[in-house]
């Protein structure tokens, strides 16, 4: 390899004794003598040839250097009378090695008029110090934003464009391809952190967003994972190129190529650079991942060649200059033929058109000078005026060199052309150029894109509203909507026949109530089914306050009826004995009872309302991949919720509050389970319902509030609960009456009067008879009864004087006899009545006149 040919060692080489070539144009004659030390002036040069990382442009700037040291030494009407001599060492790009290597130059004699330097790392350290010397450097190859500072390198000039040439053209692409979100990966290195501030500004400037900046120093692994998390599309990468044959390796591994990745890479890498020095870097690719990993990438160098035929200073083209230095090269055993070309090809002319500012410069001062009477070989480096000399003249050539038009700018930048490239089918096509100054983008449409369109520069994320299944939703409204249609038969039912004893006796107002609830829950079931399929987000603001409303009105309508009911048969089973005769319904009574209910009901909702309006909640999940595969789109599922700020606190009150009144009904249903009154003749199928009502209650709420995220499953619990408590609470409260008066389509006997005159009036007298009689005969129980507590009476007061009588008694029983005065022949059961008297076996022989009610058995 042709780079072991050079030294590393920190001792000066004569570059003119290394020089293995002699170009033609050469010619004994015109060279100066060389032992003639004093028309010799030296200059310094610090190549990266042979390191590890870096930029070893070297490779190919030395040669084109030596070239130009010899076309200017030839050239006779250029330093007259002089010759330049390059005193040059290996950096490897290396900062340290550098330093070391300029301190040899200046240490050692002779003086160095001026240095030259490649690599940014390198040329830092050195025009940072060099102006110690009063020393300018020159820079042919170190593109670091960072070196325009004038302050900090008051003695820097470059025919390297500054890094910043890129920038420009990246937005430009950028905005051409429609691009407004970009992601950043560089090489931790001052010249890279200078190029991506530049850049920042100019994204900023032009409203595209940088969506990450990732740096790394030798292992970029993390770096390209943070990437592919940061949903990165469209790539900046910046690195030297040992660094991103590891990017490239990586982001194959990680999948950060194809069709849905851009890439940017910097441009002066050599055409292979993601071919060559695999194994010897240890990179763990393969030549063909590397090429995959590379295909599409574009590139933005700035324009290093002349674009154009012209003849330059040296004489020749830039073709020309081409074909001496693919010799050279070749010469130095470099396989030209093959396109195998040395790092720093792309930077050679500005090594050769270094070496020419060099000497148009000394050219300049050697006459400037000698105007004052002095000369370039009086310099040494405390001599300011002489360097001073030497700057201005470096600040004010110009000349037209083989890789363009040379000029500096104030901060001693080089200005340039860009050019764009794409790797299409593994090799660099120039796709255009662009002129920063006068921003013309000159397109070839030549770019090809992997899937055939332009990659999107972020994941179009489609946000999918998760609604109940339209399945699940028809069966459940199918049941609800029969549940209505059921709901109103039956109050229509409950209505028409309200008269009957069987309908009548089960409080039919509170039936009806009870079946308005029940519709009023279907309707919430509907309510609850109805979400973003069916309605848009301003309707489902009124669908969400409608579930709230109708659910919470329906259960206190329907659960309320019922236990108004069973309240009252607690009611009327636990009052006093005595207090019997007057049990009857008294429905406002009920009417109160569900008036407070809902009462309640709705100074919370209100309240709710007003307070914390329920509003419509996106809760959102884990982006999924769209089910037809789409690598640019990605699936947000999103699920609304009709929810206020503090739900959980109305949610508590509202539960709070019906829990109460289920565990209270729970608790009536409970005492009253074995109390029939005629009054209220289906209370125990009342209790059977809030069972049942209770026990779903208990399981559905809180299974719903956990699983609420799954709108299914969720909708289907909630919908199932609420129609199987609605279908069983009409079945338990209304078959038996539906198959009560269907058995009996014509009996209104039960019925307290004929509203519809199909009884006959011979059965009306009939019964109006019956009912006085009755009447009739209650009162004379009432006389009897007061008279058999004056018997008793005296029976005990006699019972007191006489003794008890014993005989015609079970074994063990005492016989008590009684004198009965007026007792009824024929209706009086004692076998032991004499005259007006009557015998009375008890169960105790100390009985009292009481006690006879309760023995009448044994009578
Ligand atoms: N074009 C090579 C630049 C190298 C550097 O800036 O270090």
């Amino acid at each position: 390899m042709a780079v072991s040919a050079f030294s590393t060692t920190l001792q000066t080489t004569d570059f003119a004794t290394t020089c293995p070539t002699t170009p033609a144009l050469w010619t004994e004659a015109s060279l100066p003598p060389e032992d003639d030390e004093d028309n010799v002036l030296h200059i310094g040069g610090i190549f990266p040839v042979a390191g590890e990382g870096g930029w070893q442009g070297g490779q190919a700037c030395m040669p084109a250097a030596r070239l130009a040291l010899e076309d200017v030494n030839r050239e006779k009407n250029l330093l007259r009378g002089y010759r330049l001599h390059l005193h040059s060492n290996d950096s490897e790009c290396e900062p340290g090695l550098g330093a070391s290597v300029m301190y040899n130059l200046l240490y050692f004699p002779p003086y160095k008029l001026m240095l030259l330097a490649g690599c940014s790392t390198v040329c830092t350290t050195v025009a940072e110090a060099a102006k110690m010397w009063n020393l300018v450097v020159l820079c042919y190859g170190a593109s670091s934003p960072a070196l325009s500072d004038r302050n900090r390198f008051p003695t820097l000039f470059r025919t390297h464009p500054s890094a910043t040439v890129h920038n420009p053209t990246r937005i430009k692409l950028l905005q051409k391809f429609g691009w407004s979100r970009v992601a950043i990966l560089q090489q931790a290195e001052e010249v890279f952190i200078s190029t991506v501030e530049d850049l920042e500004g100019r994204c900023k400037e032009a409203g595209i967003e940088i969506v990450t900046r990732q740096s790394f120093l030798s292992d970029p692994s993390d770096a390209v994972k943070n990437l592919r998390r940061q949903d990165a599309r469209i790539i900046v990468g910046l690195f030297y190129v040992v660094a991103a044959r590891r990017v490239l390796c990586e982001l194959y591994h990680q999948k950060l190529y194809g069709q849905s990745y851009v890439w940017f890479f910097i441009g002066w890498y050599e055409d292979d650079w993601f071919e060559i020095n695999l194994e010897k870097e240890n990179i763990p690719c393969t030549k063909e991942q590397m090429r995959m990993a590379a295909e599409g990438h574009l590139t933005t160098e700035a324009l290093m060649w002349n674009q154009n035929n012209d003849t330059t200073i040296s004489g020749m083209t830039a073709e020309d200059f081409r074909k001496r230095l693919n010799k050279l090269l070749k010469d130095d055993g470099y396989d030209i033929d093959n396109n195998r070309y040395p790092e720093g090809y792309q930077e050679a002319p500005l090594a050769y058109d270094a070496v020419w500012s060099v000497a148009l410069a000394f050219n300049r001062t050697m006459e400037r000078l000698s105007k004052l009477g002095n000369s370039l070989k009086n310099f040494t480096y405390e001599n300011k005026e002489i360097a001073d000399e030497i700057y201005a003249s470096v600040n004010s050539t110009q000349f037209l060199g083989v890789s363009g038009y040379v000029a500096f700018s104030s901060q001693g930048d080089r200005i340039a052309l860009t050019q764009i490239e794409q790797v299409i089918d593994g090799k660099y096509v120039k796709l255009g150029y662009y002129d920063t100054q006068s921003d013309n983008l000159t397109w070839r449409n030549l770019e090809r894109w992997i899937g055939g369109k332009v990659p999107q520069d972020r994941t179009i994320i489609r946000n999918v509203l998760r609604t109940v299944s339209l399945p699940l939703f028809i069966s459940m409204a199918t049941l609800s909507a029969l549940g209505i249609v059921i709901a109103i038969g039956l109050i229509v039912f409950n209505v028409y026949n309200r008269h009957r004893r069987v309908i009548y006796s089960s409080h039919p107002t509170a039936n009806t109530i009870m079946l308005v609830g029940i519709i009023s829950c279907f309707l919430a079931v509907l309510c609850i089914g109805l979400d973003g399929r069916f309605v848009t987000p301003w309707q489902f603001l009124i669908v969400c306050q409608a579930r709230a409303w109708t659910m919470s009105i329906g259960f206190t309508l329907a659960f309320g009826a019922m236990f108004s009911k069973v309240w009252r048969v607690h009611r009327l089973s636990t009052k006093a004995k005595a207090d019997q005769g007057k049990k009857k319904i008294e429905p406002w009574k009920l009417y109160v009872m569900l008036g407070g209910l809902l009462s309640v009901d709705i100074i919370l909702l209100v309240t709710w309302q007003v307070i914390d309006p329920l509003r419509r909640r996106i809760e959102t999940f884990a982006l999924e991949l769209p089910p037809y595969g789409d690598e640019d789109a990605m699936i947000r599922p999103e699920l609304e919720h009709c929810e206020s700020e503090r739900n959980r606190l109305w949610l508590g009150l509202i539960y709070g509050y019906k829990g109460v009144v289920l565990a209270f009904g729970l608790f009536l249903s409970y005492e009253t389970r074995s109390i029939k009154i005629k009054l209220i003749n289906d209370s125990r199928y009342v209790g059977m319902s809030i069972y049942n009502i209770v026990v779903l209650c208990l399981i559905t709420v809180p299974v719903v509030m956990v699983i609420s995220s799954q709108q299914d499953a969720s909708y289907a619990f909630s919908a199932l609960a609420t129609i199987f408590c609605c279908f069983l609470s009409m079945a338990l409260i209304f078959v038996p009456k539906v198959i009560e008066v269907i058995r009996h389509p014509r009996d209104k006997s039960e019925s307290r009067y004929n509203p519809d005159g199909a009884v006959s009036k011979e059965e009306e007298e009939k019964y109006q008879k019956l009912l006085t009689e009755n009447d009739e005969l209650q009162k004379l129980i009432a006389a009897k009864e007061e008279k058999i507590q004056a018997i008793k009476q005296k029976l005990a007061e006699r019972d007191a004087l006489k003794g008890t009588g014993t005989s015609r008694c079970r074994q063990g029983q005492p016989k008590q006899s009684f004198i009965v005065a007026d007792y009824p022949t024929g209706e009086g059961t004692s076998d032991s009545a004499i005259g007006g008297g009557i015998s009375i076996c008890t169960k105790s022989s100390r009985a009292s006149a009481s006690d006879v009610e309760f023995s009448e058995t044994y009578l």
